[in-house]
């Protein structure tokens, strides 16, 4: 059966910490890539290292720093990089695409409607599409900065059944294994509690960018959307395969879910709250049991300047957020009608819809 399976390998995977391309291990991940292909999976590439192969080549000593200094390195790394891929691509038939997104262009939905076009037809006309961060104008507030949630946005998005995220460590440890030798590995994870956030810490190399963390919250992000992760190490022949069929060495994130709509993905994550809602307890059983939509009569607080047609966070009791939401209110109106009945709110206020926020325009973040 064919799936789609979205790969995403690490600058630490690819360069050394001096810097330069690993030409050797872009063509080992590239055999691995290939003999999913060839068993007919429609496969994707998130790959970092276009700073980590540009900087040395510019003549930088070190990773740089400072913001302009990354975007040149990535523009001469970015095509070192393709050049390395296609090549080793190339070997086995394989005809590969460059793909380059920011943030920016997923809160834009007729772009990343155009993005994901593109990339539907790559997949029918059997081509790999190689994804990375368009580092050159991505600007500092809005970047990833690393790929590990671009790679869970991109098989979000793709529908994908499974996201594998290649890395230097092989799976979620107790603590950062580097540091604590005798930390625990762990195999499976069902549900991201802050427990398990707490446990991962940041880039273990100085190539690296995100580290364990990043790489927990784009599972989280991808268990959302209905897509199975994993995170390890792909390092002998068979391991990728292995990884995708249950049997890697990495920890699995196992999803309930299924696939979002692209409506419900720009609502969860790519929107951006423009205030929030405090519910009470029977408001919060309705939303995350009931499948139903928010009354005025279980709104108890409200924080921000808000329109009506705006997304807004949802908070419980303890200030935790549970889910997003637009808004038929504007702020003031809820202030005016928080906790009251459906015949009071009509007497008070004029609005097109009775919910706060309709069921169709909800989405549980947990
Ligand atoms: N709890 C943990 N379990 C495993 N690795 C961890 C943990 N916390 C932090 N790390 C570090 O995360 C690193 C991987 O992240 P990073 O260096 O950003 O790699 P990449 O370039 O592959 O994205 C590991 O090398 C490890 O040192
Ligand atoms: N877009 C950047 C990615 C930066 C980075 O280091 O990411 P990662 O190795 O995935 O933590 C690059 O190609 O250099």
């Amino acid at each position: 059966m064919t799936e789609r399976i979205v790969v995403k390998i690490g600058s630490s995977s690819l360069t050394s910490e001096e810097g330069g391309l690993n030409r050797e291990r872009i063509g080992f991940f590239a055999s691995e890539l290939a003999s999913l292909y060839r068993r007919g999976e429609a496969v994707m590439l998130v790959t970092s290292g276009a700073v980590a192969a540009g900087f040395r080549q510019i003549g930088y000593a070190a990773k740089p720093k400072l913001l302009h200094e990354k975007q040149a390195a990535a523009a001469v790394g970015q095509a070192l990089l393709m050049q390395a891929y296609q090549e080793a691509f190339a070997r086995y038939g394989i005809v590969a695409a460059q793909i380059l997104l920011t943030r920016a262009d997923f809160s834009n939905r007729r772009r990343i409607h155009n993005a994901l076009m593109t990339i539907e037809e790559l997949l029918k006309q059997k081509i790999i599409p190689i994804i990375n961060e368009n580092d050159t104008v991505a600007t500092d507030e809005l970047k990833f900065g690393d790929n590990d949630n671009l790679s869970a946005l991109v098989a979000a998005m793709t529908k994908s059944a499974k996201l594998v995220i290649i890395t230097d460590m092989d799976g979620l440890y107790t603590e950062d294994p580097r540091k604590n030798p005798q930390a625990v590995k762990i195999e499976r994870v069902e549900q991201i509690s802050e427990d398990i956030m707490k446990l991962a810490g940041g880039a273990g190399s100085t190539v690296g960018t995100g580290g364990m963390r990043s790489k927990i919250e784009a599972a989280r992000v991808a268990m959302r959307g209905g897509v199975h992760a994993f995170i390890g190490k792909v390092q002998q022949e068979g391991d990728l395969a292995l990884a995708v069929e249950g049997r890697g060495r990495g920890t699995y994130f196992d999803t309930k879910l299924h696939s979002l709509p692209m409506k419900k993905q720009w609502l969860g994550f790519h929107s951006v709250p423009q205030g929030k809602i405090t519910v009470d307890d029977g408001a919060v059983l309705a939303l995350l049991e009931g499948g139903k939509s928010l009354l005025p009569a279980g709104v108890t607080a409200i924080e921000g300047d808000f329109h009506s047609g705006d997304v807004v966070e949802v908070t419980n009791r303890q200030g935790e957020t549970f889910g997003r939401g637009v808004v038929n209110y504007t702020a003031e109106q809820i202030q005016a009608v928080a906790g009251l009945s459906r015949e009071e709110v009509r007497r008070r206020v004029d609005v097109s819809r009775i919910e706060v926020i309709h069921r169709d325009e909800w989405i549980t973040l947990k």
